[in-house]
């Protein structure tokens, strides 16, 4: 179920296949612009939970002196949807490899790539599924949403009907996870063909040259006004899904998701930190040692 020409799981994030592979305990070390030393304030340790002030109190001893076994970051797991060819595996090739690649490969099914990170000196891992847009491999896909920590909606700036269709692709991927919890991102794809001077009357086929190009019926956005129009309505869209908004170009680069670690990390704290069910009564009755 993977892009049988590109990546397969436990690659380096060069993209080249690990010596180690298979050995997970020998890990190379994490990228230099991979290490955060500072959060954001709200996303900082005093946001979680075990350190309010009504917090239950073993609970939050027991957290604070790491005695829960589970204190620390959690892999968190993020899906990324939305429609064919809006540019989702760049989205996460520009992410992860720092690498975009303009010949389009459709996704068979669902992908995957593991990002490392250390934040506050802590190791932090991100898992990137990629997911397939095509119609036929959704069922496939389908059956990777669940557990995701965020959901990374994708779609194409240069496409009004990619934009209707992300409420049901985040209905579809709220199926399989709980939505109070999860975190949400509206990612508008393809900045640079919407803001780059148009030629009027050119059409996608023969701006990138993609014979692939001739099967999709895309409604290319010729002047900058209309771009703004655009935008206004995938920010109302993304405040009816109360979810983060980004416009971003996977070619040029831009706008590429600066604040994703540090938000999952944070996310990924407080929820370790917070108590799981069967954490809490073994906590319960522990003695509270000071
Ligand atoms: N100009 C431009 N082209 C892009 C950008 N992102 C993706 N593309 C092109 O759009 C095509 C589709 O990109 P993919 O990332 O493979 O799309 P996808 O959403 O993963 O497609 P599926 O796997 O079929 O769901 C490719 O030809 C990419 O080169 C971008 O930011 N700018």
């Amino acid at each position: 179920m993977l892009r049988s020409d590109r990546r397969f799981p436990f690659t380096s994030s060069a993209g080249a296949p690990r010596k180690d592979a298979g050995k997970m305990n020998i890990l190379a070390p994490v990228r230099r612009d991979r290490v955060l030393t500072k959060l954001p304030q709200c996303l900082r340790k005093e946001a979680a939970l075990h350190v309010h002030k009504d917090f239950q109190p073993r609970v939050t001893c027991a957290c604070q002196e790491h005695r829960t076994g589970t204190v620390g970051f959690k892999i968190s797991k993020v899906i990324v949807v939305g429609d064919l060819s809006v540019g989702k595996t760049c989205l996460i090739n520009r992410f992860c490899k720092d690498t975009f690649d303009k010949n389009y490969k459709a996704t068979i099914g669902v992908d995957f790539e593991m990002e490392r990170f250390e934040v506050l000196g802590v190791p932090f891992s991100l898992q990137l599924w990629d997911t397939a847009g095509q119609e036929r491999f959704k069922c496939i896909a389908s059956t990777y949403y669940r557990g995701a920590q965020a959901i990374i909606i994708v779609f194409n700036l240069n496409d009004v009907a990619s934009l209707e269709h992300t409420k049901q692709w985040l209905a579809d991927a709220l199926k399989e996870n709980d939505p109070s919890s999860v975190l949400l991102f509206l990612v508008g794809s393809k900045k640079d063909l919407s803001v780059s001077v148009p030629v009027v009357g050119e059409d996608f086929t023969s701006r990138q040259g993609k014979p692939h190009a001739q099967h999709l019926t895309l409604t290319f956005l010729q002047t900058p006004a209309q771009y703004i129009l655009m935008e206004k309505d995938a920010l109302k869209v993304a405040q009816e899904m109360k979810a983060e908004y980004w416009a971003v170009s996977s070619l040029t680069g831009e706008s590429e998701a600066p604040g994703l670690p540090a938000c999952l990390a944070s996310h990924s704290y407080t929820s370790s930190c917070a108590p799981r069910p069967g954490t809490t009564l073994e906590l319960l009755s522990a003695p509270c040692v000071r």
